[in-house]
């Protein structure tokens, strides 16, 4: 059996700050994400996904996202993302001076309506105006294809939706699309097939997974998208995180996890578990709640000694 070839090298956004608080009932200060913010990229992460320019009577933890992106001292060499679902959050997002932003679309047309309000076709029509204003500002364009396998309302997704998405993004000029499994209930083959999909219309380097690990397969799921050279992937400090409207479904992938895999693969990610770890710590502290991540938790064990 020949053994699979894995990327040397592998890029994380993490996506804590945006994803992984949003969902929170309580308010978290613009400062303590400003300061996880600054954890995080003090840990060597080169892309973060700050927060996201979208209605604050639909997503109100995020409302803060202006003084959020005003309050990072950014660090060369760092990327910092915020999502944009249309023309009135991209302009907002503008100010406040964005190195790339995310629109997000479905492949699930029920999850598009509750998640922001649209059909999938509408959502298409949004996001145009978006690209094309960001291009033109020189920003890069990131979409998301959620609920890529499956879908809270919808059940098992196909292929064949991932595929219709990617296309309809790379029409309006989408430069690079990330595969989510919003609900986290992808395994392995299914999530190879969806990247699949999406490799139908995008290049190998365009493409990224995002896996939420509501059924504990994120790992193997991130594994099986190494398998097909998928080399970047959204994974959430702590494995916070959680999307309002995909009930029960919880955080991302830890990133502690992630990196422990990859550096025990060889896989460079220019990221330093420990102070990872630390930042984890940080904003779990705050949440006062344990870490997700079980690599964390194994290494704070046998830190305590
Ligand atoms: C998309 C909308 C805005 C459409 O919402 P809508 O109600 O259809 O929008 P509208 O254009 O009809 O406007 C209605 C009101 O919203 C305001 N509005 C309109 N747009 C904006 C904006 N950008 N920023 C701030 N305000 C906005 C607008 O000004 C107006 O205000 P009013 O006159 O009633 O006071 C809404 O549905 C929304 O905000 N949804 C939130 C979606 C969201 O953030 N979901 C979580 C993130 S996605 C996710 O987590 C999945 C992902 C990416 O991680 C991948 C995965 O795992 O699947």
């Amino acid at each position: 059996m020949p053994t699979a070839s894995y990327p040397s090298r592998v890029k994380l956004v993490d996506v804590g700050p945006r994803d992984g608080l949003q969902n929170e009932k309580s308010p978290v200060p613009a400062a303590v994400k400003i300061a996880l913010v600054h954890r995080l990229q003090d840990a060597g992460l080169r892309e973060i996904e700050v927060t996201s320019f979208v209605s604050p009577k639909w997503v109100p933890q995020m409302a803060d996202n202006a003084e959020v992106m005003a309050g990072i001292q950014r660090k060369p060499g760092v990327r910092y993302s915020v999502l944009t679902p249309n023309l009135k959050g991209f302009e907002a997002a503008r100010a406040s001076r964005p190195d790339e932003v995310v629109v997000f679309g479905a492949a699930s047309e029920a999850f598009s309506q509750k998640n922001i309000n649209c059909s999938i076709a509408e959502s298409i029509e949004r996001f145009a105006p978006v690209v094309e204003a960001a291009r033109a500002a020189g920003i890069y364009v990131r979409g998301a294809i959620s609920c890529a396998v499956g879908c809270p309302y919808e059940g098992e997704v196909a292929p064949e939706r991932v595929a219709y998405v990617a296309q309809l993004m790379k029409q309006i000029g989408v430069q690079h699309v990330g595969v989510a499994d919003t609900i986290g209930v992808g395994t392995p083959l299914k999530v190879q097939r969806a990247i699949e999909a999406a490799l139908q219309h995008y290049a190998l380097d365009d493409v990224s997974g995002h896996f939420h690990d509501t059924y504990g397969q994120a790992l193997a799921n991130t594994l099986a998208a190494l398998e097909l050279g998928v080399w970047q992937f959204d994974t959430s400090v702590a494995g916070l995180g959680g999307c309002p409207y995909a009930k029960g479904a919880t955080g991302n992938v830890a990133t502690e996890d992630v990196v422990y895999m990859l550096h025990g693969m060889g896989i460079e990610t220019g990221i330093n578990l420990d102070k990872l770890i630390d930042a984890g710590v940080y904003i779990s502290d705050f949440l006062g709640r344990k870490t997700q991540s079980r690599a964390a938790t194994a290494i704070l064990n046998k830190r305590a000694g």
